[in-house]
């Protein structure tokens, strides 16, 4: 039976929600970008403020969607379910309420179906839903959220015995700690797999913070504010001193047209493979990074080109810290190697178009070579960077690797490809394959060795050799192997992440853990259940995709094996036979990675004018990591595939010579995207017909 509510409680619900968005708005006082979207209404005593290091319009969205989510909250705290807030009515005033904000009308999209070309913000991808996968909305969900209050705020208990959770910290002593001197080694992956793997999320996921009026917040003081969520460090630890505190503050929400409801977590960067963390995840980014039809370089052409203020840890004046398509490009010098390497790539390519095509405009040149450069990676990570890591059986269930021949002919439009909350968190078992070192590895010189820990935020590696030091950084990663997936992690960021000069540092494992249940992710044996695998019981023994080592760890750290938290679970898992990894992790990552690839209207294998003609796909299915170094670093021999070791028989050295570019005279006849036509129209059509067959 629907419960009722009384006019009264109407207009207390009214008064609920004018003092959430008062309160909100005037948190907002200083917000410029706010105040922009605020359509004819002025908030008062607005100070100017700069906003260091983070996104205004994710700080604004984040803000609406604590006003609205705060409403949902203070209403259900009166004793009613989400479902009567809803039936009732009050949904509707929320929503009303928020309507002059111009953030929460997203409905005016009028998207170019037949454009060649995807939008910067992954806007208009999918044609019914324009905001699937776009920069800035919520993530998606694969299970409920399970919030303490149902409404936004962490979980702390165990959904079967209401046992307070053990602490992250002392978990991460438990089951993530390296029991000997040095991480153990692949004996079949390159250190490509962990560097991709880092590049990759940072294509597909970008959590926003909660931050305060000066962008930063110390949850160790100020424990009891709703953006905190601090860890204290358990007595005893052996290696933060006692009474300390990990200063964790919670992610940001988002809106979705300012529909009322649960807290979901905002992603700041678009959804979909498109090198957004090269090109930018918004049109104006996009602007800024671009040198006409070419990627801005810096004054030599060799590294990135300077933002307008360094923000990271430089310790040279004549150095700068990069502008990229994404703010966490220095978080080591390895990932900034890979930035460089994108970027140079575009270049090369919008050189072969130029050549080809001198009346192309600057434009054309610029998002054919984006198109292309975009094609070439999704074909290396769907065949190449996927097939080394994963199971056989996971690649062919959730479709992963491409067609030999043909169009794939597997879009669909009612796949959602926006990102899911729990891959972004299942996502970081590659923090198991981080190296303790960054190494320069010269071709007949003894590697050059440098700690992790000094290098985090920190370019000047980049700068070393003239310059070169890019791709002495990938010839590390080639030829070198990386820690194995497991549960242990390296001590330079379970004890040292981001140490500074008075010794403050982080650990991972902890944020990992804690972000999750920040998130109100449930625990990982429910995603088992979702995966189709034994369910867990109160008993240790239904682990039974676990090993005895790590049951024992898992036990010493959990009362409950049905609480285990999701990173923790999924980095222990026994390894899928063939697989680097278990049987939930290669689930939760192949139906994600599904949604990118049959969800994404701009998939690389799609029909033109979105995709390509059959031979300049044909040529984009050449492409390898190896080819993309080869055409860009001054390297003799590199092994075929460059996620896997070296092998003389299954994987052996290449000169690169040997292995050629594709072939970019197929791009003499293209998709002219003509808007005022309304139909792209062809540079020759005959060629295009033949491409066809059908047609
Ligand atoms: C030296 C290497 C790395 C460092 C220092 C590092 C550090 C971090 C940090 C500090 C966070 C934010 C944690 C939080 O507050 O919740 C994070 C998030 C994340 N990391 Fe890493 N990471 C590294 C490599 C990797 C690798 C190799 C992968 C995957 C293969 C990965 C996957 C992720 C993912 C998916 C997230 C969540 C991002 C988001 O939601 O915004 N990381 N990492
Ligand atoms: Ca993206």
């Amino acid at each position: 039976l629907r419960k009722e509510m009384s006019p009264q409680m109407h207009n207390h619900a009214r008064r609920v929600i004018e003092e959430a968005r008062k309160h909100y708005l005037q948190l907002l006082d200083t917000n410029e970008e706010l105040k922009r979207q605020i359509k004819g209404k002025r908030i008062a005593h607005s100070k100017h403020q700069s906003f260091h290091g983070r996104n205004e319009r994710a700080h604004s969205i984040s803000l609406v969607s604590r006003a609205i989510v705060g409403s949902v909250d203070a209403m259900q705290k009166l004793g009613f379910t989400l479902e009567e807030l809803r039936d009732s009515g009050v949904y509707d005033m929320i929503q009303k309420e928020f309507q002059d904000i111009k953030l929460c009308n997203k409905n005016d999209y009028v998207c170019n179906a037949e454009s060649p070309y995807r939008t910067p913000d992954g806007s208009c991808n999918n044609l019914d839903n324009p905001t699937w996968g776009k920069c800035f909305e919520p993530q998606r969900r694969i299970l409920p959220a399970a919030y303490d209050n149902g409404v936004d705020s962490p979980r702390t208990r165990s959904r079967y015995t209401n046992r307070t959770l053990p602490n992250p910290r002392a978990i991460s002593n438990i089951i993530h700690r390296q029991e000997g001197n040095e991480p153990i080694m692949s004996d079949r992956l390159s250190l490509n797999v962990f560097q991709m793997g880092q590049f990759l999320n940072h294509d597909f996921i970008g959590t926003p913070l909660e931050t305060d009026e000066e962008g930063k917040l110390d949850c160790c003081k100020d424990k009891t504010r709703k953006e905190c969520f601090p860890v204290l460090i358990p007595k005893g630890d052996p290696h933060f001193p006692d009474g300390t505190c990990f200063n964790f503050v919670r992610s940001a929400g988002s809106t979705a047209n300012c529909r009322p409801g649960i807290k979901q977590q905002q992603n700041q960067v678009t959804s979909y493979l498109d090198l957004s963390q090269v090109y930018g995840p918004t049109s104006g980014q996009e602007e800024s990074l671009r040198d006409e039809g070419y990627m801005l370089m810096d004054s030599d052409g060799a590294l990135l080109p300077p933002p307008r203020r360094n923000k990271c840890q430089l310790i040279n004046t004549e150095e700068h810290c990069f502008l990229s398509g994404d703010a966490r490009v220095h978080e080591n010098p390895s990932l900034a190697s890979y930035h460089t390497l994108f970027a140079h790539r575009h270049n090369i390519i919008a050189k072969s178009l130029e050549t080809l095509h001198a009346n192309w405009t600057k434009e054309r040149i610029f998002q054919e070579a984006k198109k292309i450069n975009v094609a070439m990676y999704q074909h290396v990570l769907y065949n190449e960077f996927f097939p080394a890591f994963m199971s056989a059986r996971a690649l062919k269930k959730y479709n992963i690797k491409s067609n030999k021949f043909g169009y794939s002919n597997s879009y669909n439009s009612t796949l959602d490809a926006t990102t899911a909350n729990e891959l972004g968190i299942a996502f970081r078992f590659g923090h198991s394959m981080i190296p303790p070192e960054q190494v320069l590895s010269i071709p007949n010189k003894p590697p050059e060795v440098f700690s992790l820990v000094p290098n985090f935020d920190n370019p000047h590696l980049l700068y070393l050799h003239n310059k070169s030091a890019p791709e002495y950084l990938l010839r590390w990663l080639y030829l070198f192997p990386g820690p194995e997936m497991d549960s242990e992690i390296v001590p330079e960021v379970r004890d040292h992440l981001f140490d500074n000069d008075i010794g403050f540092s982080l650990d991972l494992v902890v944020l990992n853990i804690q972000r999750g249940r920040d998130h109100g992710l449930q625990p990982y044996g429910e995603y088992r259940k979702w995966c189709g695998l034994t369910p867990l019981t109160e008993r240790f023994d239904s682990l039974v995709d676990h090993d005895e080592n790590d049951i024992k760890r898992l036990r010493m750290a959990y009362k409950d094996p049905r609480d285990i938290d999701l990173f923790s679970g999924l980095v222990s898992e026994r390894q899928e036979p063939g697989s680097s990894i278990g049987k939930t992790l290669n689930c939760i990552i192949g139906s994600q990675f599904q949604r990118y690839k049959q969800g994404d209207r701009y998939w690389y294998e799609n029909l033109p004018p979105a995709g390509f003609t059959l031979d300049q796909l044909n040529e984009i299915r050449k492409s390898t990591l190896a080819m993309i170094i080869c055409s860009i670093f001054d390297v003799d021999k590199i092994q075929r595939n460059a996620f896997k070791l070296p092998d003389q028989t299954s994987n052996p050295m290449l000169k690169c010579d040997d292995i050629l570019d594709i072939d970019f005279t197929k791009w003499q006849f293209s998709f002219e995207p003509v808007k005022s036509l309304g139909v792209p129209v062809f540079d020759e059509l005959s060629k295009i017909l033949r491409d066809f067959g059908a047609f």
